[in-house]
């Protein structure tokens, strides 16, 4: 006999309320064969099994707590309702990260822009900087070189493209990069010609490193930020895929309070398509306006592909003193001097 006959007959005759009509008669010449769901399930009273239950809430909510619409949306969600400017589009697409496409969006965006006439002066010169070498590393504060030229530094969490960014920049090879993350494990000086010197630091919140060696990192930079003075800015390098991070404001916070002048760089933008990287760029404007000594303008750049790069050698020339303001900033359209004939 096969088997589901022989449960079939038991079950009929032990009146079971597993032995119910089966829906699928089809499948059973008997016309009740028992589902092997139903084996496995307690048997129930008839009366519970129809009883409605009602469905209870996954996660409960606190009394007394009045949650809006706002607050229920997970963060992704509030990413993605990020409305980016006319402006930022018109940056990025400047820098080379792509061109919108003609949706609904590109209409709307387009119709605020400013025509292409309007738009400032012609486009920057091609910035170069002088052959970069190391020069000094240092593990601990004793060790740092002597004050001579200015400094940039270049700090973030690791395997941001801190290293890759000094390379992308002097257009060297010079600076170790990897792919993974605790390469740099000090403070490594570069000299650009006779120009200034530029200072690539070791990843803050890595986690692959004991907390006294990562304790002792974060107190060797907390040291140069704060002490050294001839240090004109440092670039806080931010992957553009995941923004600011607790470990990112956890260090803000830091620069802020000690009076630093920093100014964040969003890399790896090649790795993000445009109307997400410009809903980043809104976001992490939003989230440093409350640090006073943050530069409002966030620099936007891939070391692979280049772009915007050059916008940030333009930058890093003026800080230093290369660049003449005029050469800075573009000309208001009323302070464009009239040809005069
Ligand atoms: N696609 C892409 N990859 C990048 C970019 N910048 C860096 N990378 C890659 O990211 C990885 C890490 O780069 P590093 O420059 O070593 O990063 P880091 O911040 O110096 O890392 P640590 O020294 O470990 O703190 C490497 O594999 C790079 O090739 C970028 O703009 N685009
Ligand atoms: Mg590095």
């Amino acid at each position: 006999m096969q088997p589901w006959k022989t449960f079939h007959s038991f079950a009929n005759n032990a009146r079971s309320p597993l032995c119910r009509p089966l829906k699928n008669k089809a499948c059973c010449p008997l016309g009740s064969q028992p589902s092997f769901r139903s084996l496995n399930t307690k048997p129930t009273s008839a009366l519970t099994l129809n009883k409605p239950t009602a469905p209870k809430p996954k996660h409960p909510k606190p009394a007394g707590t009045v949650k809006t619409d706002e607050n229920e949306l997970s963060n992704r969600q509030k990413f993605n309702r990020v409305e980016p400017s006319a402006r930022v589009y018109e940056k990025l697409e400047k820098l080379g990260f792509g061109t919108l496409r003609q949706t609904k969006r590109f209409s709307i965006v387009r119709g605020k822009q400013k025509p292409v006439s309007e738009k400032d002066g012609p486009p920057d010169p091609e910035y170069s900087f002088p052959l970069l070498s190391f020069f000094a590393g240092a593990k601990t504060p004793a060790s740092f070189p002597p004050e001579s030229l200015v400094e940039i530094g270049f700090v973030g969490r690791s395997n941001v493209g801190k290293s890759s960014l000094i390379n992308s920049l002097a257009e060297s090879t010079v600076v170790r990069t990897s792919d993974k993350p605790g390469l740099t494990q000090q403070i490594n000086f570069f000299s650009a010609g006779s120009l200034f010197h530029m200072v690539d630091m070791p990843g803050y919140g890595f986690a692959f490193v004991d907390d006294a060696e990562r304790q002792q990192w974060r107190d060797l930079m907390e040291n140069y930020a704060e002490k050294r003075t001839i240090l004109k800015r440092l670039f806080v390098v931010i992957d553009a895929r995941h923004g600011l991070k607790v470990a990112d404001h956890d260090f803000l916070q830091m620069l802020d309070s000690k009076k630093v002048r920093f100014q964040i760089v969003l890399t790896k933008c090649d790795l993000q398509v445009l109307p997400i990287l410009a809903r980043r760029v809104m976001v992490v404007q939003e989230s440093i306006r409350t640090y006073r000594h943050s530069v409002k303008d966030v620099l936007v750049v891939s070391s692979k592909t280049g772009s915007g790069i050059n916008q940030m050698r333009k930058e890093i020339l003026f800080l230093t003193g290369k660049l003449q303001p005029r050469e800075f900033y573009k000309p208001k359209k009323e302070e464009v001097p009239q040809k005069r004939y």
